[in-house]
């Protein structure tokens, strides 16, 4: 009998094989769950439902959890509890609450006298948490960091956080493979951010959409494991929901020895042997292939308030004018008023107010020891230029140890640097540090949206080197000046997108199925069948007001930004959507915002014509803000997936229209013509005897919709499922049930929770 041969599989595809619990008729799949992160913003309201349907931690030993978006960064000297202080009351209760939740619930918790605190993406890596050939998430759309070791990692909202602690699993649809290939050598002073940078101004930031990213290339295998989370935390940021690095030598000399990490002599030979097979297949297909070279990379910047608006350091500020297509025309005259800039002002010219070195991005050891040597480099007399402030947040305590035992610390408090304590900091800005309105910051942080640092706050992405020497020359500058690097390369280059695919994924919106499905998925009828409990509300037809909105690429911080995030419920967000766009700053008075205005103010159908809405942060609070406001349902002609997902999971529903449906709705709104979105018809009807048209649902979505059913339920009926999948899990991967803190037992019992004890206790 001839044998067949497999067909060759991607990186992801094998990842993806080995973690399927049950595979649903219409494409949703029940994945295992390897590893989960979990941190205080996204975790009180899935606590909280845990907690009213009386269900416990599935998997305690597979749950990490700590503190760190609402964290001060100031000296812990003084610090005896949580309570006394974090002074801002809402951050201090969101602290609180994590507290209690992970004693109430039985988790291994970092907390703020712990050294092993730290922003949750750094902490995962640096305990050994985060593994090869895991399945890895959190309530935070950075989690795609932890694919630099192999492994499977997304962000997720807050529903899906309770999904994962009660079932271990997740609900999901597999995601098309595309590769980025930078072969050659990278130039001096250009560095892993430079380059990520560098794709998301190639790809956008809706060019990784319905995509895993794989990173493939003699570039990124040169990089040291910190480099490689710098790109694939950012993969979110060009659309992707993850990105992954095969793992290789580097990963495993990275992994030897961490706390959490399979020991030598135990598994450890039997984990390596099998992360050995984790790469993808000759042959293996890609939907998408971006091939890049090395060397038309250069230090790069952003000059707006999306990561995708890059120039290479040497440029200048581009002109509006130049743009043919009209959103982005006056989205880029939006940005360049937000930010304060004229057109063609060379981007050396642009001075700083302050300098931000830190985030989940670049807070790790060897990004500080970037920073580092451009201070050195400047020499002994190097400093702060005198209109800057200068900070540098160590990613984790244990980072901050490092440098310190290093003497990073003391060049940079010499050179004039404000040392601080570990947390996310002023990448966000939910703690007390943030920028004033007006303020411009050299960070090397993820995302330059407005506000995103603090409210009028103006926001240029770049490397540590880069920011260290913008700290020092008190404007944006070329760190290979200070390097002493050949600064010969001006531009960014000649790079060329090779689409393997047969769409093209840079200007097409993801366009509707031609013929909408009506089947419902076999197991989903007979699950409901039985009585399901309907937590979610139902959505049939929805007929009203509908309010158009000309933004592309409208991110979740725009939706709802940071100060709402401290809320430890799920409504009463109505008046926060929007916030920014919607008050005044400097007055608090209501603006012309068009849901400021009648009868828009009563929207419950919002029609945005710019693509790629609610891209970025994870955050749930966006679609519950726009459900307290009384919006429904949101027309675009395609939508962040983490969004997608969590406007589902809260009764909501996402229609994808072609660009030019969008722009017809839209002019019926603002002719002030209400429409009607059928779901069980799968049509959005409108007035004056047009014409319906039609839309496309996920089956299985569209029946939990129709029907208020709730993902949690319906995946418990399937425990047994899960039971035996762990049962295999066990067996065949024996490293990933929970050991470490435990002495010597297989699974732990969670490390004790201590959240009081004076810091020299240490
Ligand atoms: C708070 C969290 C939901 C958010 C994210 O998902 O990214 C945050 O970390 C951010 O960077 O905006
Ligand atoms: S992006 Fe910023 S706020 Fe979000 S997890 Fe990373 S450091 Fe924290």
């Amino acid at each position: 009998m001839p044998t067949s041969i497999p067909p060759p599989r991607t990186l992801y595809d094998k990842i993806w094989d080995d973690h399927v619990v049950h595979q649903q008729e219409g494409g949703e799949t029940l994945i295992y769950i390897d590893r989960h992160l979990v941190h205080e913003v996204t975790s009180p309201q899935a606590f909280e439902g845990l907690r009213t349907a009386g269900r416990s931690v599935r998997r305690p030993d597979n749950t990490l959890a700590t503190v760190d978006h609402n964290v001060p960064t100031f000296s812990r000297k003084n610090f005896t509890t949580v309570k006394n202080f974090i002074e801002e009351p809402e951050s201090r209760e969101q602290c609180v609450a994590l507290e209690d939740n992970v004693k109430e619930f039985g988790l291994t918790y970092f907390g703020m006298t712990d050294r092993r605190q730290g922003i949750v993406h750094i902490i995962g890596p640096e305990q050994g948490f985060t593994l090869p050939g895991t399945t890895c998430v959190c309530g935070d759309s950075h989690t795609s960091t932890h694919g630099a070791f192999g492994s499977i990692a997304f962000g997720i909202g807050t529903s899906e956080v309770e999904h994962v602690l009660a079932t271990q699993t997740l609900l999901q649809k597999k995601s098309k493979n595309m590769r980025i290939t930078v072969e050659g050598e990278l130039l001096e002073g250009v560095t892993s951010k430079d380059v990520i940078l560098y794709i998301i101004g190639t790809i956008g930031t809706a060019g990784g959409t319905g995509c895993v990213i794989e990173y493939a290339g003699s570039v990124f295998r040169n990089m040291s494991m910190e480099a490689r989370m710098s790109v694939c935390n950012m993969s979110i940021e060009g659309g992707a929901r993850a990105g992954m690095i095969a793992p290789d030598e580097i990963t495993f000399a990275y992994l030897r020895g961490r706390p959490l990490a399979p020991k030598a002599g135990q598994d450890w030979d039997r984990a390596e042997a099998y992360w050995r097979t984790l790469k993808s297949d000759e042959g293996a297909k890609f939907d998408i292939e971006v091939k890049i070279r090395a060397d038309d990379i250069i230090p790069t910047v952003t000059w707006g308030t999306s990561p995708q608006d890059v120039v290479p350091i040497t440029g200048s500020v581009p002109d509006p004018a130049s743009f043919s297509d009209p959103i982005k025309r006056s989205g880029a005259e939006r940005s360049l008023k937000y930010m304060g800039l004229t057109p063609n002002v060379r981007m050396e010219d642009i001075p700083v107010d302050k300098v931000f070195i830190g985030s989940c991005t670049n807070g790790r050891i060897e990004d500080l020891r970037s920073a580092c040597k451009v201070v050195l480099a400047a020499g002994p007399k190097a400093h702060v230029a005198p209109n800057v402030h200068a900070m540098i947040v160590p990613g984790s305590g244990l980072i901050k140890q490092q440098a310190e035992t290093e003497g990073l610390d003391v060049i940079f408090l010499r050179a004039g640097f404000d040392w601080r304590e570990a947390g996310c900091s002023m990448c966000l800005g939910m703690n007390p540090d943030q920028l004033a309105p007006g303020q411009r910051c050299a960070s090397t942080s993820n995302r330059n949206f407005e506000g995103r640092q603090g409210a009028g706050g103006r926001t240029h992405l770049m490397s540590p080197a880069m920011a260290a020497a913008a700290a020092l020359t008190g404007k944006l500058a070329d760190v290979r000046k200070i390097l002493g690097a050949d600064v010969a390369s001006t531009t960014g280059g000649t790079t060329q997108i090779k689409v393997t695919s047969a769409f093209d994924y840079l200007t097409d919106p993801v366009l509707p199925s031609p013929a909408p499905e009506r089947a419902v998925p076999k197991d989903v009828t007979a699950e409901s069948n039985t009585t399901t409990p309907s937590t979610i509300p139902k959505f049939t037809v929805v007929k009203g007001v509908a309010a158009p909105l000309d933004i592309a690429n409208v991110d979740t911080d725009m939706i709802i930004p940071k100060q709402f995030l401290k809320t430890l419920k799920r409504t009463g967000l109505g008046q926060a959507l929007f916030h920014t766009l919607r008050k005044d700053p400097k007055t608090g008075e209501a603006t012309d915002f068009i849901l400021n205005r009648a009868p828009y103010d009563k929207a419950k159908i919002l029609v945005c014509t710019g693509a790629n809405f609610g891209c970025g942060s994870s955050r749930e609070h966006a679609p519950w803000s726009l459900n307290d406001f009384g919006i429904r349902t949101v027309i675009a002609p395609s939508f962040a997936e983490i969004f997608k997902t969590n406007a589902m999971q809260n009764g909501m529903v996402p229609i994808v229209l072609s660009p030019e449906q969008c722009i017809d709705l839209a002019n019926d709104a603002r002719a002030g013509k209400q429409l009607e979105v059928d779901l069980e018809k799968l049509e959005v009807r409108r007035e004056d005897g047009k014409l319906p048209i039609s839309f496309h649902v996920d089956p299985f979505r569209r029946h939990c919709l129709l029907n208020g059913l709730d993902d949690i339920s319906l995946t418990l009926r399937k425990a047994d499922t899960i039971d035996a999948f762990e049962a295999k899990r066990s067996q065949t991967w024996p490293w990933l049930d929970g050991y470490g803190y435990s002495q010597g037992g297989r699974v732990v019992a969670a490390h004790p929770v201590k959240t009081s004890k004076k810091l020299d206790d240490w």
